[in-house]
């Protein structure tokens, strides 16, 4: 288990400018190597919010900055206390008239699906912004400073109130609920190609060209403040050959929800369909998602005849946000399967 260290906060000159906080929670654009050519054999997570903030004296001239360290992790470590942790601290500051809006800086592995829970669960219309790096702070033509320099202006900026949370990357500006992680390496690895992103940085100006229409934020009817644990959601990866027994391990093991990366429309074999319908028999939710990397899970008659959820355009890790989000309102897959039309 990760160790939440307890928050430490940096405050730039009191001005007129908007309050912009700053929450760290690690990954490469908190990262450092011994060489400044090494862009893949690096640790995340080890330079501190201070040390972010500092890097990048430019942004106190458009916003009153400060920090609060999270967590100091790669993102593959972010786990369902950390996202609750986040969500609540997000809410907590954003009530107060004292933040304008919040960046969270985040390892970019797992960055969509934090994005995402934040999308679902911030009560505001003031904006959040998540921003990471593809290249270590150490690297020569890092990517982070430029990034977080962007994802500041944008929480800064009135424009950017109900736009749900973004992901500010590479100069592109994304909703958390269509961007995703494209490619391993490379600096344009945030993508939303098949909706479009709601915008883009030219010069020091954000530029948005459309809005998400699903709900988010402060349309959400998911409410964290009182929850301590999320429920257990697990994702099956469907392959040829596939069998009925991984769904039994994943109820065995107290999942409350099995999302499956289904191959092409959400398909599934004869072996682990049995499977998925013994899970529903148990009383786990199972939603159908795709392991295709972009298109819609078309809704069928039998998903309704066998108790499962369609997962709309939701890539399977995005499915296991929402349905988690689901179960701690609903077991009941026509209610849930409401909330994966609508968020
Ligand atoms: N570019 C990155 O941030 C990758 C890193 N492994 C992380 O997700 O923490």
């Amino acid at each position: 288990n990760t160790p939440v260290q307890v928050a430490s906060t940096v405050k730039s000159a009191e001005t007129d400018l908007p309050n912009v906080k700053i929450l760290a929670t690690g990954g490469t654009i908190a990262g450092s190597s011994a060489s400044n050519t090494d862009t893949t054999d690096y640790n995340a997570g080890q330079l501190g919010v201070e040390t972010l903030i500092k890097a990048v004296p430019e942004m106190t001239k458009v916003a009153d900055v400060s920090g609060e360290q999270v967590v100091n992790v790669g993102s593959p470590e972010i786990n369902n206390e950390i996202l609750l942790k986040l969500g609540k601290r997000i809410n907590t500051l954003l009530a107060s008239k004292d933040v304008d809006g919040i960046v969270v800086t985040h390892g970019t592995d797992t960055l969509e699906e934090t994005a995402y829970f934040l999308n679902l669960v911030v009560r505001s219309t003031k904006p959040v912004v998540v921003v990471g790096a593809m290249r270590p702070a150490t690297a020569i033509s890092a990517d982070g400073p430029m990034n977080l320099y962007n994802a500041v202006k944008l929480a800064a900026n009135p424009a950017a109130k109900k736009k749900g949370v973004m992901v500010s990357f590479n100069d592109r500006i994304g909703a958390a609920r269509y961007i995703t992680k494209t490619h391993t390496t490379a600096v344009d690895t945030f993508k939303s190609v098949e909706q479009g992103y709601l915008g883009a940085f030219a010069g020091e100006t954000p530029y948005f060209s459309s809005v998400s229409n699903k709900k988010h934020t402060s349309q959400t009817v998911f409410d964290i403040s009182k929850i301590e644990k999320l429920p257990q959601v697990d994702i099956l990866y469907s392959h040829q050959n596939d069998g009925g027994y991984l769904y039994d391990a994943a109820v065995d093991a107290g999942a409350d929800g099995i999302v499956v990366a289904g191959s092409g429309n959400g398909s599934m074999s004869k072996a682990s369909m049995e499977g998925a319908k013994a899970a529903v028999s148990e009383g786990t939710a199972v939603v159908r998602s795709t392991r295709v990397g972009s298109g819609v899970v078309t809704h069928k008659a039998s998903d309704d005849t066998d108790g499962l959820v369609s997962a709309d355009s939701l890539n399977p890790q995005k499915a296991r946000i929402l349905l988690m989000l689901s179960l701690t309102k609903t077991k009941d897959p026509k209610k849930i399967q409401h909330y994966f039309n609508n968020y």
